[in-house]
């Protein structure tokens, strides 16, 4: 009995022996042929191209440094080697378009215009991809981030918001805090001017509340008080400086925050982030930024009733309100509610403050290192009326070459270095067929430094912009607002208000290099940072 029992045993094991490989074999066999289709160890499906030809015709795929797809490759980085891990990729791919595999979804990374046309013109590719999420506890579902029937309705009820009528009735508003800045560096004529310090408190001054606040060697005091944002766009003006300086810094904190965030992939999952991130901080500081807003709100909405605002003129003609009032007026209608109203509010502040003034910053310093550019804009703003009250939108508008300079400036440096959209289910894009969830992100910052439509790319050449030398460019070539649907609801305000500092800037002093290009290391935040303050110097001109 026992020896039957061992010849048994003996022959289960040779099975074993024998079946145990042909198994395992016929497992690595069954994972190849589902790692073709899903990348297996990235739980995530592969991308494939429409008509079956091999997908490195259509992108290049960039392999991880680990057997988990891209998963790791950027742990722990900080925003300057994001910075840099980003343009490493570009040049890896060589100009191509590229993607990377990350945990449950791949993300498609853009940049090159002749792609981005399909992403931004289709009406499919609308929402929002997740590095958004980590922003809408701030901004909840304002128009950045909102998505389908909301966003729709939203953006109709906003644009009239931006119609020409009111970004000229904005003018005067624009003119009276330039006045002032004028003044303050007046006061300031000695040393290097220390433009991160005192542009973001302009433009949030054009857009919530009036406090310069410059080191104390500069010797500015917080003197202003004026919030011409919250008056132009929002119809309000701040009684109470700290309360505008508390919010400004809230939403610096808050930022970075989110800069931590971003470079971590796994700080994307909130119960991580809870765990071992800055949770508290970020609480405390969207708790101040929430209650600024809902007060302003509040304040507004008094006034708002007071003035009754009918709803068409004098002339019959249907009333055209600056944003905030827009929105109570929608509110009066049932369209919108008073979280709704919060969340625009929030998205306008932020929208349209660290955006304008990464570009003015940058612009300054390219006029300051460019004698000869800088002369031909002098040359151009010289003609303009005297006294800057006399000088209208239209003449604005006539200021070709000072809007090819801003342009140049947005070009290399773009306020929005990258956006993102996400596949809400299986789509083909570019002639690929992309798993739902996809993650898309387009460079702008790549697209507009590609040599193919902007030869010597990294040369600061502002007749790139001249009416003569775009007509054959690519459309979306040059996208600093986006392009599309989901396109920048700001531009002409945005560059209106940054001709009216930069023409006054510019006619009355001369700017000096203080800070090189190559003195900057560039970060990815939400909007294009660098870890050095950008200086220049200024002398007076003399009338
Ligand atoms: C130089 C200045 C600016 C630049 C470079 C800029 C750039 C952009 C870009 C690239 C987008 C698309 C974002 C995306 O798809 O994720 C955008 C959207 C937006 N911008 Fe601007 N922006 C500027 C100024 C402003 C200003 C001054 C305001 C408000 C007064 C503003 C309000 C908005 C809003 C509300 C959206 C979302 C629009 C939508 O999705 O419907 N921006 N901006």
């Amino acid at each position: 009995m026992k020896n039957g029992s061992a010849v048994e045993n003996s022959d289960k094991m040779l099975f074993a022996l024998l079946v145990t490989p042909l198994l395992l074999l016929a497992l690595w066999h069954l994972l190849n042929a589902l790692n073709k289709k899903y990348f297996v160890l990235s739980l995530c499906k592969r991308v494939q191209t429409e008509d079956g030809s091999p997908l490195e015709t259509k992108v290049v795929v960039i392999p991880g440094q680990t057997w988990f797809g891209n998963n790791l490759d950027l742990l722990n980085f900080t925003p300057a080697s994001v910075f840099s891990f980003i343009r490493e990729s570009t040049a890896k791919a060589e100009g191509k378009n590229y993607l990377w595999y990350f945990l449950f979804a791949p993300e498609y990374n853009v940049v090159r215009a002749e792609e981005a046309e399909e992403i931004l013109q289709s009406t499919k590719l609308l929402t929002k991809n997740t590095v958004y999420d980590l922003i809408r506890p701030f901004l909840g579902d304002g128009l950045l981030i909102s998505t389908d029937h909301k966003w729709h309705s939203r953006r109709k009820t906003l644009t009239p918001a931006f119609h020409f009528h009111i970004l000229q009735s904005f003018l005067s508003i624009f003119k009276e805090e330039c006045n002032n800045f004028i003044t303050v560096l007046d006061k300031n004529i000695e040393g290097d001017l220390d433009l991160n310090q005192i542009i973001p408190q302009f433009t949030l001054n054009n857009i919530c509340g009036k406090a310069y606040i410059i080191s104390n060697r500069c010797n500015i005091e917080f003197s202003l008080l004026y919030i011409p944002f919250l008056e132009t766009a929002l119809g309000v003006k701040l009684d109470d400086i700290s309360e505008g300086n508390e919010y400004r810094k809230a939403i610096y904190a808050f930022e970075e925050v989110f800069i931590q965030r971003a470079c971590n992939p796994l700080m994307y999952y909130d119960w991580y982030f809870f765990l071992y991130g800055d949770y508290r901080k970020h609480s405390e500081k969207l708790r101040i930024v929430h209650d600024f807003s809902s007060r302003i709100i509040q304040r507004k909405r008094q006034q708002f009733k007071q003035k009754q605002l009918g709803k068409v003129d004098e002339f019959g003609k249907k009333q055209r309100y600056a944003m905030l009032d827009t929105l109570l007026a929608a509110e009066a209608e049932g369209q919108i509610d008073h979280q709704g109203i919060c969340d625009e509010v929030n998205t306008f502040m932020f929208e349209g403050y660290d955006t304008t003034s990464t570009c003015l910053i940058f612009t300054l310093l390219m006029l300051a290192l460019h004698e000869d550019v800088q002369k031909r804009c002098f040359e151009e703003v010289e003609n303009l009326p005297e006294d800057s009250d006399d000088i209208s939108v239209f003449q604005y508008n006539e200021l070709i070459y000072l809007e090819c300079v801003i342009k140049e400036s947005l070009r290399m440096f773009p306020s929005v270095p990258f956006i993102g959209r996400q596949c809400v289910e299986e789509s083909v894009v570019n002639g690929m067929v992309m798993p739902k969830d996809t993650q898309i992100s387009i460079h702008i910052y790549d697209i507009m430094r590609d040599p193919r439509h902007f030869p010597k790319p990294n040369e600061f050449q502002p007749e790139r912009f001249l009416p003569e030398n775009t007509v054959n460019r690519h459309p979306f070539a040059f996208v600093p607002f986006s392009a599309g649907q989901r396109n920048c609801i700001g531009q002409k305000f945005a560059i209106l208000e940054m001709k009216v500092l930069l023409a006054a800037v510019i006619r009355n002093f001369k700017l000096l290099p203080a800070t090189q290009l190559e003195d900057l290391t560039f970060e990815n935040g939400i909007v294009l940072r660098t870890q050095q303050n950008i200086k220049v110097k200024l002398a007076k001109r003399v009338k």
